[in-house]
């Protein structure tokens, strides 16, 4: 159904798009100046530039626009469109000009009046809400009725899906994705079936969904309604951390949430639906669990690349006398001697298909890997060396961590070439992974750094990509957080027990003094006591209580900038955002320190913040074609205004490290703030001085593993600021979230079957050599 035009409350402006001043293709974005025939608004100019997203718009045309108005510091008043309809002429001759114009091939004056004086001055959304409206139209020749709706359809439909779809609250942005996806079917498929945009339309919410059902009268016992209960509640589960949730637990979940008191509701119904889900294979139901089909698979086929990788034989004739004296030459090369620990890990990493090194901070990870890096350089006879090869994918040492920063210390700490896992699969957002199990990895041996922060649905690709015959060494600290998506990989893999781990234990970092490394093995270890708080070289605490933590970050972090210490080196560190002494808090007062409102200093609101050039930014959400990855810090050092650039539109670019990004405004809520960021974000970072703050009023987020994790990214300085009790509670409280993962039944599910495989081989074998094929025949 097409909304009346120009109906209802809404403001609207009804005017000519007399030229475009601006408009990106890829973004569907445009700036045009409109003559006003027309509005609602208390605006009384004859002109005025509307900006927004739109499909298509054509010169000359009549449009509604409806926005609202934005006051433009250089260029007046705006109006920033939410919504727009092409104006179809009302009056006969009007309407007759608009079928006979350019825009409808086939169409010319006469047949045009004769459509309308059949269909009358609605004929336009009589053919559009009725197919064969055109077919009573005397004379009318089929392939041209269904040629003149076909792009009436095509013309209008976005339009009119965006303004339907505006009833319901629905914005523009997310009525483009919506429309990708159903095209013109989309306000039919929400009319019928809202539930349905749960399933398909990424980021579409349970809730709105529901709103919509009501008004449109469907059921509260519904299937549709209820199937999408069970999705919505699989996915929040995801968001958790979990792989599936237990039937049951699934299905209390479900009930909470469709809970109503006009119409009961009972296990029996979510049950059956969940049977039904299972047969069309939107969800999965094994041994008593619910999963999402997407995580089901990536755990099994993880579970399938281990054991594929396990399987394949390893040749090392190396003996233990020969290696013995290469390890001796590294030694003396690095001017060091091996723990016993470390000596056996490098001795089991040359001989392991597969291994996971884990060790807290300081306890010679890098060290080991870097000694395994020369150890098989020179069993091999293979320079170590990337400039000796010419060709950069024949260097045989792949070097990866799941983040921008992890692979960049990574980079560092060894010297070798170290790049993000979704850089080495080649990810391309949409499209997937270039690297895959058709088109793998080249290289002998792969190294992937912080392995704790690696999720199930990123493991399933890297291992997909791993040939048969590279040698793997997952390197984790257990006791950190885990990944942010779902699962517990390496949590899963220890437990399983079927991959060579070895465990560093010995700090070497602790002999040179250092008081965070201390701190880290007592709260690791469960020894901790609160004389370790006393203040040190590079450690420092501060009493204080929620209501001084801003200011006290704020004055610790100007006598540091004071002496001189580049703000990019200090990083405060918290765990949640809201509350006085949340992130967001923090944030705000030093940017106001650091980075203050200046004149001549650009910047630029987004919502509730103010970007500035010189600001300290960190990106949210990856953006692989920018080669920026969530959890990147930058600083902001352009704003380029709307006439600046030959892009025509406001600008704003990020310099990470080398690399510069430019952001457009959709774009700005891809970023944050950075002088303080969330423990969670900084895993797999490191920073040459942390500030802590710890409070009871951070206490539902306080769990041994995030404080642990918060403390290991201090390189030189931690200094916490906060409540002892906090930190005493926070790090006796163990994580008990416990996440829903079957890794390990799935890893010994496949293991098992391989086993069975080798005794019916071994059977037949033994029974073949008694049996004649002549026994058969
Ligand atoms: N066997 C050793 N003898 C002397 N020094 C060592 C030895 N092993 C490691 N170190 C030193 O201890 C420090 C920490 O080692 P390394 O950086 O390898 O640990 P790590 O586990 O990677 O630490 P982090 O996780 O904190 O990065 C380094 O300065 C390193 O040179």
């Amino acid at each position: 159904m097409l909304m009346e035009i120009g109906s209802g409350e809404k403001e609207y402006i009804k005017g000519e798009l007399l030229y475009t001043i601006f408009k990106n293709d890829a973004e569907h974005f445009s700036i045009v100046k409109i003559k006003i025939h027309d509005t609602n608004t208390s605006y009384r100019e004859k002109e005025i530039v509307a900006k927004g997203y739109f499909s298509s718009l054509q010169e000359g045309n009549i449009y509604y626009f409806y926005g609202e108005f934005e006051n433009h510091p250089r260029y007046g008043t705006q109006y920033h469109v939410s919504s727009y309809q092409t104006f179809i002429p009302d009056t006969t001759d009007g309407l007759i000009a608009y079928l006979s114009s350019d825009l409808f091939y086939g169409i010319g004056k006469k047949t045009a009046k004769k459509i309308v004086s059949h269909l009358g001055e609605t004929a336009v959304s009589k053919i559009l809400n009725d197919e064969n409206a055109l077919s009573s139209v005397p004379g009318l020749k089929k392939e041209n009725a269904e040629e003149l709706a076909k792009r009436l359809r095509e013309h209008q439909g976005f339009e009119h899906v965006v303004v339907n779809l505006s009833k319901y609250n629905i914005g523009l942005k997310m009525a483009q994705k919506i429309y990708q996806v159903y095209k013109e079917d989309a306000i039919d498929i929400l009319q019928e079936d809202p539930y349905r945009y749960v399933f398909d339309i990424e980021g579409f919410g349970f809730q709105t969904a529901d709103e919509i059902a009501k008004r449109n009268g469907l059921s509260l016992t519904h299937p549709n309604r209820i199937g999408a209960g069970c999705i919505f509640v699989l996915q929040k589960s995801v968001q958790e951390g979990h792989v599936f949730l237990p039937i049951k637990d699934c299905i209390q979940q479900v009930l909470q949430l469709l809970i109503n008191p006009e119409q009961s509701l009972d296990e029996s119904i979510i049950t059956k639906q969940l049977e039904e889900l299972n047969k069309a294979k939107t969800v999965i139901l094994q041994n008593g669990n619910v999963y999402l089909p997407s995580l089901y698979y990536a755990e099994d086929g993880f579970a399938s690349h281990v054991k594929r990788l396990l399987e394949k034989e390893l040749e090392f004739d190396t003996t233990m006398a020969e290696l013995m004296k290469i390890i001796g030459d590294i030694e003396e090369d690095e001017v060091l001697s091996y723990g016993k620990e470390q000596f056996n890990a490098i001795n089991q990493a040359l001989h392991s298909k597969l291994m996971i090194l884990t060790g807290g901070p300081g306890t010679g990870k890098t060290t080991v890997i870097k000694g395994i890096i020369k150890a098989y350089g020179a069993i091999h006879s293979l320079s170590i060396d990337p400039m000796d090869y010419e060709n950069k994918s024949d260097f045989p040492f792949v070097l990866t961590a799941p983040t921008g920063r992890a692979a960049k210390r990574l980079n560092e700490s060894t010297g070798l070439p170290a790049v993000t896992i979704h850089r080495l699969l080649g990810w391309n957002g949409n499209d997937g992974f270039e690297k895959n199990e058709h088109e793998q990895l080249s290289g002998k041996v792969l190294i992937v750094d912080e392995f704790s922060m690696v999720d199930i649905w990123l493991a399933n690709h890297l291992f997909k990509a791993i040939p048969d015959d590279m040698q793997v060494l997952l390197v984790g600290d257990e006791d950190q957080l885990p990944s942010v998506g779902p699962g517990q990989v390496l949590t899963d893999l220890l437990e399983s027990a079927i991959i060579s781990t070895v465990s560093l234990h010995e700090v070497y970092r602790q002999k040179e003094g250092s008081k965070i490394i201390q701190l880290a093995h007592a709260i690791k270890n469960d020894s901790f006591q609160t004389d370790l708080l006393h203040n040190d070289k590079d450690f420092s605490f501060i009493n204080c209580r929620e209501h001084q933590v801003v200011d006290v970050i704020t004055k610790v972090f100007k006598r540091a900038v004071d002496k001189g210490i580049d703000v990019r080196d200090i990083q405060v560190l918290a765990p949640m955002y809201r509350n006085q002494a949340g992130i967001t808090m923090i944030n705000k007062a030093l940017q106001q320190l650091v980075n203050p409102k200046t004149s001549k200093k650009r910047e630029v609101k987004v919502n509730d913040s103010i970007f500035r050039i010189g600001d300290k930014v960190i990106q949210l959400v990856n953006q692989p074609e920018d080669g920026v990855f969530n959890g990147d810090i930058g600083e902001v050092v352009a704003i380029f205004e709307e006439d600046e650039n030959v892009d025509h539109v406001e600008q704003m670019v990020v310099l990470f490290d080398e690399k510069e990004v430019v952001y457009v405004r959709k774009d700005y809520t891809n970023l944050m703030h950075a002088y303080c960021v969330s423990i969670h974000k900084s895993q797999g970072s490191e920073f040459p001085i942390v500030i802590l703050p710890i409070v009871s009023a951070y206490h539902r987020m306080l769990r041994k593993n995030l404080i642990y994790t918060a403390i290991t990214r201090g390189k030189q300085s931690l200094i916490i600021c906060g409540e002892t009790n906090a930190l005493l509670r926070g790090i006796q409280t163990l994580d008990t979230n416990k996440r829903y993962t079957s890794l390990k039944e799935h890893l010994s599910e496949r293991l098992e079957s391989s086993r069975k495989d080798d005794d019916l081989n071994s059977t037949v074998t033994i029974e073949a050599e008694d049996i004649s094929p002549y026994d058969f025949m």
